[in-house]
């Protein structure tokens, strides 16, 4: 589904991402940890095409894709959520899925559609919220969900657009403890034949909700294995309890 190949990031002096290599295979649920720093929004961007590597390539669904636009990536079926919100806080819950179902930015983009494409648009939008328990909240504006509701959303509007892969970036990222258990069941449930990449600081959330998991510090690839081989490893329990020299 998604072959990275010794990917590299360099800005001006610094190395965000050094020879970085994985394989998420079919069905696959991927996570990719490390502390602040470690280059996984680099990596996620580059994977994404919200910004180029300097070295390695990328390839999805068998097709090098190094040099393709995000928005290509997306038509070719990468579903992916933003650290930084995208939700249109004015527009309702309905409406914000609506347009990302439409792939577009703007609002007027699904009210001059013709009604059989709103018809669908709007049945695969409801399905999308129900799928993230967010079916009943779809008449409120954003602005008056909490925090947790919307990364839900985010997901939701990932979803929509029928993905073949799901790139998470950081979906926990300032929840609450109860935001977090709620995210976590809610990802546990997707469909199991959905591969998910899914890049997160918090160690615990990633580890409880993938199949197998990368460790990166300072750009660089530290260890790849199963939740509790990552778990049990010293170099990561060093650098997750603040143990580690910086290099
Ligand atoms: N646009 C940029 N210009 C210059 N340096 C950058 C840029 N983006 C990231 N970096 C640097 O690259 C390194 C990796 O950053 P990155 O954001 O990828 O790490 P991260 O693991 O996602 O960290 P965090 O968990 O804090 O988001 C850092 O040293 C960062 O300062």
């Amino acid at each position: 589904m998604l072959v990275i190949d010794d990917l590299g990031k360099r800005y001006g002096g610094v190395q965000a991402v050094d020879g970085i290599s994985l394989v998420l295979e079919p069905g696959e649920r991927f996570g990719v940890i490390g502390p602040n720093g470690a280059g996984k929004t680099t990596l996620f961007k580059m994977i994404a095409g919200d910004v180029p590597p300097t070295a390695g390539a990328v390839h999805l669904f068998g097709k090098d894709v190094t040099t393709m636009s995000t928005a290509r990536r997306a038509r070719m079926g990468v579903g992916r959520t933003f650290q930084i919100s995208n939700l249109f806080r004015d527009m309702t819950v309905f409406d914000n899925v609506r347009v990302a179902a439409r792939g577009g930015t703007s609002k007027a983009r699904v009210f001059w559609m013709p009604q059989r494409a709103k018809d669908d648009v709007s049945e695969r939008s409801i399905e999308a919220l129900e799928s993230v328990g967010l079916a009943d909240r779809r008449n409120l504006t954003v602005a008056n969900l909490s925090h947790g509701e919307q990364r839900q959303l985010e997901i939701a509007m990932a979803l929509v657009g029928e993905p073949s892969i799901l790139l998470l970036d950081e979906p926990a990222a300032g929840l609450s403890a109860v935001e977090r258990a709620t995210l976590k069941s809610l990802i546990e449930n997707l469909p199991r034949t959905l591969p998910i990449l899914l890049i997160e600081h918090d160690m615990t959330l990633a580890l409880g909700l993938t199949d197998r998991v990368m460790c990166m510090e300072n750009g660089r690839h530290v260890v790849t294995g199963t939740p509790a081989e990552v778990r049990d490893n010293e170099t990561v329990r060093e650098i997750y309890l603040g143990r580690r020299d910086k290099k």
